[in-house]
């Protein structure tokens, strides 16, 4: 029996086009898919510019309602408008995520806001779990009294991470977050969300456009073009032997990325 976490099952999604007289033209932005996730494993979503990347994520999360299908996790189907349930089991995190933190509230507080939010915790509770997560990112107890600008880039990326785990959800979306990271810094990040993957047995979906990562980071990889699905499979079996023109292109665009790592 598989350890199947997440499951999306005919998922789709069509926008009105407002360019269109009377609004009766849409746009398929995603046709329907269908894949399974494993905890413990990473899925790549990789895809040109439009290829409907964001809008999957945007449905995972709850941000926008699908056209047709639904998402399974652990066998339960989530309610599209139950963003309770949603937000406390799939957790985002953007490319910039670090930039967006409140500049007035310290860490505490910021962590602290997502318990009081959807946890019955008290005060003593909370305390312990916001020291307990900064440890798990790689940051100090001392530092929940301090504010978002006293932290480098690569530290208020942990600081967002530690928001997304803090919850401890089951899966975690990686909107392009590792892209605004030094090769270093980046590294680093990628070592921690593969040792909090161990502890905690996360799922991530990865959504980059460098496929150097890619490799690096996931176990099974997506490529949507038009909103449509072009190949899933194991992402060592892609980037091998790609079977679509469009995968060959993308490959062959990133090759230096893919030699260099
Ligand atoms: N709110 C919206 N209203 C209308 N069309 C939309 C909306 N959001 C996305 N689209 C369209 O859906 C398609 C997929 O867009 P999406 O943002 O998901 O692509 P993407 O792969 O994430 O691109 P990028 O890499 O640039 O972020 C595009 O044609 C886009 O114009």
């Amino acid at each position: 029996m598989s350890n199947v976490l997440l499951q999306v099952v005919n998922l789709s999604k069509s926008y009105k086009d407002k360019n269109y007289w009377l609004n009766r033209r849409c746009i398929n932005a995603l046709e329907p898919l269908s894949f399974n996730i494993e905890a413990h494993k990473t899925l790549a979503i990789v895809g040109e510019t439009g290829s409907g990347k964001s809008t999957l994520a945007k449905l995972l999360v709850g941000a926008e309602l699908p056209s047709t299908g639904h998402i399974r996790l652990n066998g339960q189907t989530l309610e599209p408008g139950n963003f309770k349930q949603r937000c406390q089991h799939i957790r985002m995190i953007f490319q910039d995520s670090g930039t967006t933190l409140n500049p007035s509230l310290t860490i505490e507080q910021l962590l602290d806001e997502p318990l009081q939010l959807n946890t019955d915790l008290d005060e003593l509770e909370r305390y312990q779990l916001i020291r307990e997560t900064l440890q798990k990112v790689g940051l100090l107890a001392e530092h929940m009294n301090f504010y978002p600008h006293m932290f480098s880039g690569g530290q208020k990326q942990r600081i967002s991470l530690a928001r997304a785990i803090i919850l401890q959800p089951q899966v975690i979306i990686l909107d392009e977050a590792l892209a605004s990271l030094d090769p270093s810094l980046r590294s680093q990040m990628i070592n921690l969300l593969l040792d909090l993957q161990q502890q905690m047995g996360l799922a991530f979906i990865l959504i980059s456009h460098n496929l150097g990562i890619v490799r690096h980071f996931s176990d099974e990889m997506m490529v949507l073009y038009k909103g449509k699905v072009l190949e899933l499979g194991k992402t060592t079996d892609i980037l091998q032997n790609p079977q679509h023109k469009h995968t060959k292109k993308l490959i062959m665009s990133q090759r230096f990325q893919l030699l260099n790592r």
